[in-house]
């Protein structure tokens, strides 16, 4: 799946004044003035939309945000026009729909190096329904189809695997090339030692991770609220802890796994516990083998912490998805915070290959101000699990091969 078709391998002739549909995912959160909270997606998906400009195409650029049912200006894609332009260089035309006589105008009248970003694709209900009859309207203003949008990759809509049936050639924009390269290429063929770290709050979610990771990796990290199902399966007491009673045999089932394979599996030592689930909670540290009834653990401790930098120490590659605790609460971040210092550290100063997979761990890492020193950093929570489970993405597979 890595060696798809990408935008940077089309010659100059496919583009030269060729309309290109760009589904990016500008999926980004709007605060209650409608104001950009975090540009990130935004500025991920501008080399894919220069180059095709550069080249002399015109842009027709798509995507969701949030998820309304039907028409609601509060999931509007104007808000996005001024930083759009900036970026861009270029004063970016917004289009009232996404599909109609409108934007059929508004496509023609293009230049060479314009962009029309059309309204909400999810203002139809036949987005996520994947209609051909939308699909084939999306693709009648276009020549080409471009998917950059990775975060949305792992949804079969119309505008991310249904256009790819109206319009070729189909290709990967540079983001969702580079976004494979690390998720795929990287954990398919890594530099050894390969580590894998997965924290966040429950077992059941990161099971196909974990499972899958289990078949790649020398060393395997937990983390976060998951933990506390794996000491209770070991015997352990864990007070009010986080615990996924019914994923006790399957949390017994991983270790034994692990060690069938040679993994080094690394379970904290030490937890910081807490008496409440609250920001302002009493909270000492404690050995993950007594954690007193009535406390619950929140984070993991600086034993455990110093474990983990050893281990990490010796590694070439390190995939990390998930927090090592409550990190929304500062009093319980530093064990998160520790593991995007170490890992800021390996990559720029020992170039080891840090590859964060998307949801809390990106926003843990951005929050210690660390996100431009990983090697890659994922645009996409769920497509990047899905990627790391080993599944493969509908809006990737409907792409044309390389
Ligand atoms: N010990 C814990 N107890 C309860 N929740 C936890 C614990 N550690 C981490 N969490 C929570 O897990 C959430 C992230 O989980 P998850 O969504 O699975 O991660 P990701 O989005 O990185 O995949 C965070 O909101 C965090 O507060
Ligand atoms: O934000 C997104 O997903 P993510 O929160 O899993 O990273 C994508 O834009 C996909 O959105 P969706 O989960 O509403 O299909």
């Amino acid at each position: 799946m890595a060696t798809k078709r990408s935008v940077g391998t089309l010659g100059e002739a496919d583009l030269k004044g060729k309309k290109v549909f760009v589904r990016a995912d500008l999926n980004v959160p709007l605060d209650d003035a409608q104001k950009i909270t975090d540009d990130t997606r935004i500025r991920a998906s501008v080399p894919t939309i220069k180059f095709l400009l550069e080249k002399g195409a015109k842009v027709i650029l798509a995507s969701h945000l949030g998820r309304p049912k039907g028409v609601t200006p509060k999931y509007s894609l104007k808000p996005l026009v001024p930083r759009l332009s900036e970026l861009l260089g270029v004063e970016v035309v917004m289009a009232n729909d996404c599909i109609g006589e409108e934007v059929e105008k508004l496509a023609a009248a293009l230049p060479e190096g314009g962009v029309l970003l059309l309204e909400n694709v999810r203002f139809y209900k036949e987005e996520e329904k994947n209609e051909p009859e939308f699909a084939k309207k999306l693709a009648s203003v276009a020549d080409l189809y471009v998917n950059d949008a990775f975060g949305t990759a792992h949804r079969a809509h119309a505008s991310t695997e249904g256009v790819t049936k109206y319009l070729k050639p189909a290709v990967a924009g540079f983001l969702m090339q580079k976004e494979l390269d690390y998720l795929v290429g990287a954990v398919a063929n890594p530099k050894k030692p390969f580590a894998a770290i997965v924290g966040g709050s429950k077992v059941s979610t990161k099971i196909g991770v974990i499972e899958s990771l289990l078949a790649k990796v020398d060393i395997l990290i937990l983390g976060g609220g998951m933990i506390y199902t794996f000491y209770k399966a070991q015997g352990y007491s864990v007070g009010k802890s986080l615990v996924e009673e019914d994923k006790l045999e399957l949390a017994t089932s991983l270790i034994e796994k692990a060690k069938a394979k040679g993994v080094s599996l690394l379970l904290p030592t030490d937890i910081v516990v807490a008496d409440k689930f609250a920001a302002d909670a009493e909270s000492k540290i404690v050995p993950a083998t007594a954690i007193p009834d009535d406390w619950m653990g929140l984070d993991v401790g600086p034993d455990a912490t110093k474990t983990f930098d050893e281990a990490l120490d010796t590694t070439k590659t390190v995939i990390w998805n998930g927090p090592m605790g409550v990190f929304e609460f500062q009093k319980f971040a530093a064990g998160t915070e520790a593991i995007a210092k170490k890992l800021a550290e390996l990559t720029t100063t020992k170039g080891v290959t840090t590859i964060i997979g998307g949801g809390d761990s990106v926003a843990a890492v951005e929050k210690a101000g660390l996100a431009d020193k990983m090697s890659h950093i994922s645009t996409g929570g769920g497509a990047s699990l899905e990627l790391l489970e080993g599944k493969t993405l509908p809006g990737v597979l409907a792409l044309d091969d390389a």
